[in-house]
């Protein structure tokens, strides 16, 4: 995996039939990282993963699992196995539930013979605000250093990288070690809308904080033309930084 990911296009689709078109309007499949979350998965299964994969594309299985840890463990070996390429379990599970998905990516993947997953942990998902984190989860510590917070105890439980908004990311990088992965939901163009979005930035913006990988969903999968949306924030991400 290189330092700096492709754009990640969010497949928030009901089915598989309305995934697979939408993504066989891009000429080249092969070149795209697609993320696959709990809509689709749960509709769909295992087959869509597999489906996608025969298209050449990249997955990024976004789960957010957060349980105990025998039973974070236990899923983890499952989707250790389908070969994928990210996938994620929610921080606030504390720091034997993250060790327990690692180890469960990597005996899944041992048994099937696949590369490991990277398991990235959920730090505070960008809908969130700092008035809901301090009002509805109680938790007095500034939003940014909650994140700092969760991405070192993730790394300390043997995780790959974060993800959370790219608002975050200049802030936390110095304090993790190199080759640990920011990956940035929460993107925008400034004429889109935010939905229901808190935490956003621009491609570029998101690229000059220092993300290792962004992730666009409505953006994309929601405009008039989704393959030249895409190519736009291709664009903007790929932009030199110039510093
Ligand atoms: O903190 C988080 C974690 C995950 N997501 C996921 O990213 C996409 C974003 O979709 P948009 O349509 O671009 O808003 C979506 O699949 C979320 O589940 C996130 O937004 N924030």
């Amino acid at each position: 995996m290189s330092a700096n990911l492709p754009v990640i296009i969010a497949l928030d689709f009901p089915d598989a039939s309305t995934t697979l078109n939408f993504v066989r309007q891009f000429p080249h499949p092969e070149n795209l990282f697609c993320k696959v979350g709990m809509e689709l998965y749960y509709r769909e299964g295992p087959a869509i993963v597999r489906d996608l994969k025969d298209l050449g594309v990249q997955i990024f299985l976004d789960l957010k699992l957060h349980d105990i840890p025998n039973t974070v463990g236990s899923a983890a070996r499952i989707i250790g196995q389908l070969g994928v390429t990210l996938t994620t379990v929610h921080a606030l599970g504390g720091s034997k539930m993250m060790a327990a998905a690692k180890q469960g990516i990597l005996d899944g993947a041992a048994a099937a013979g696949v590369a490991p997953a990277k398991v990235l942990a959920i730090t505070q998902l960008t809908s969130t605000s700092p008035a809901a984190l301090r009002d509805e989860q109680q938790i007095a510590t500034p939003l940014p250093e909650s994140v700092t917070h969760l991405a070192q105890l993730a790394a300390q439980s043997g995780l790959d990288g974060v993800v959370s908004s790219a608002a975050e990311v200049a802030a936390m990088k110095p304090q993790l070690s190199a080759g640990f992965k920011f990956i940035t939901p929460g993107i925008r163009l400034k004429q889109n809308q935010t939905d229901d979005q808190v935490r956003v930035m621009t491609p570029d913006a998101a690229r000059r904080a220092g993300s290792s990988g962004i992730v666009v969903g409505r953006p994309i999968t929601q405009a008039a033309d989704p393959v030249a949306a895409y190519e736009e924030i291709k664009r903007l991400w790929e932009e030199p930084v110039h510093e």
